[in-house]
């Protein structure tokens, strides 16, 4: 059996006596993407920040975070060892992308620069040369290059953080509310890009979001935290329509979804209210990876600008009883 890609163990948190994550286990195999879920405060940028060993120094975690890759426990590392492994083998994009780049530096020098600190490009030409490339796949133009972040929109900069984290096809991508501060009409396509970005290249992702609709886009399986614990956890199509904890039952009555059983037994997320966004379920096989159907405005041909539409539970691999499209209330499939 192939080895995770992630493996968190008995994960706590804490500040002075405070405990504000708990006995967190939590894995993310080869090329899954997996969504960590929960309200405001329940332990989520914790999490993802104790595995980054980007906590600051008043919070303490134990427990142990084991990358495939690296022969030892990242609770503990030291800034050295942590800083080979973050941008090289684990990458992380977070909610607000200016914070994450520099605003001195050109484009396409900072997207450069993430190659050679991990000598992943051999020259300074070479990575020049993969800068651009990157930022073609984000679909930036080329002149971009020269640009400083201010000149930039926001969904602009967070495409080009995506591509500083992907630039040295790390084995695990954890993106924290990477579209939250974004105006919607560019959240589908950052997410698109995302997932386009963490399958060609075979990477983990380790996904954080208040957003249900987004996690049954973008990820395989989730994990539900509550007051600093994992409560529940599974593949989306199972957690969203059959919630066993009462708290996850709560957070998908608050949402835009709302879980029924069709009489197929097809997965079959639906809008509660006319005004609701639509998570349907249609009938057929899953598209292969990157194919969508006709209409979806994850390949930008749909009509419902701010929609999503992507397999669910999975883009790839088994094929499933049918794929999942977030459209408005009212709105058919084109
Ligand atoms: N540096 C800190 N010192 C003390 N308490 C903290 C610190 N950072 C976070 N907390 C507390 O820990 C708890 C979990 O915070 P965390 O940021 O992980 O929540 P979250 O689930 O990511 O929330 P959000 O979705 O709002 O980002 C919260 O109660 C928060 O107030």
């Amino acid at each position: 059996m192939t080895p995770d890609v992630l493996t968190v163990q008995g994960l706590n948190v804490s500040v002075r006596d405070t405990q504000l994550v708990s006995d967190v286990d939590l894995t993310v195999g080869p090329g899954e993407r997996v969504g960590l879920i929960g309200e405001s405060g329940s332990g989520k940028s914790l999490t993802a920040l104790s595995i980054l060993g980007l906590l600051p120094d008043d919070v303490v975690p134990s427990g142990s975070v084991r990358l495939t890759g690296i022969d030892h426990d990242l609770i503990g590392a030291d800034e050295r060892a942590l800083s080979r492994i973050r941008g090289r083998d684990l990458a992380m994009v977070f909610q607000e992308p200016m914070t994450a780049l520099n605003p001195t530096m050109r484009i396409g020098d900072q997207i450069a620069e993430s190659m050679l600190i991990h000598h992943t490009q051999p020259t300074r030409t070479a990575a020049r040369a993969a800068a651009a490339d990157l930022l073609d796949r984000v679909q930036l133009p080329a002149d971009l290059l020269r640009a400083y972040p201010h000149q930039l929109s926001g969904g602009q900069r967070q495409r080009i953080v995506l591509a500083i984290a992907l630039a040295n096809d790390p084995a695990l991508l954890i993106c924290d509310e990477p579209t939250t501060a974004l105006d919607v009409t560019v959240q589908a396509l950052v997410l698109d890009l995302i997932v386009q970005g963490v399958l060609a290249r075979s990477s983990a992702l380790l996904f954080i979001t208040h957003d249900l609709a987004v996690v049954a886009t973008v990820c395989e399986r989730v994990l539900v935290m509550y007051g600093g614990r994992v409560v529940e956890s599974g593949p989306v199509h199972e957690v969203f329509t059959n919630p066993r904890h009462r708290y996850t039952q709560g957070l998908l009555a608050a949402s835009n979804l709302e879980a029924a059983a069709p009489a197929s037994g097809r997965t079959n997320l639906q809008a509660g209210t006319a005004s609701r966004p639509r998570l349907t379920t249609i009938p057929g096989t899953v598209p292969a990876a990157g194919h969508f159907p006709s209409g979806c405005v994850f390949r930008n041909r749909c009509t419902h600008a701010t929609d999503l539409c992507a397999t669910t539970p999975a883009w790839s691999g088994t094929p499933t009883t049918g794929y999942a499209c977030h459209h408005p209330a009212g709105a058919s499939h084109a």
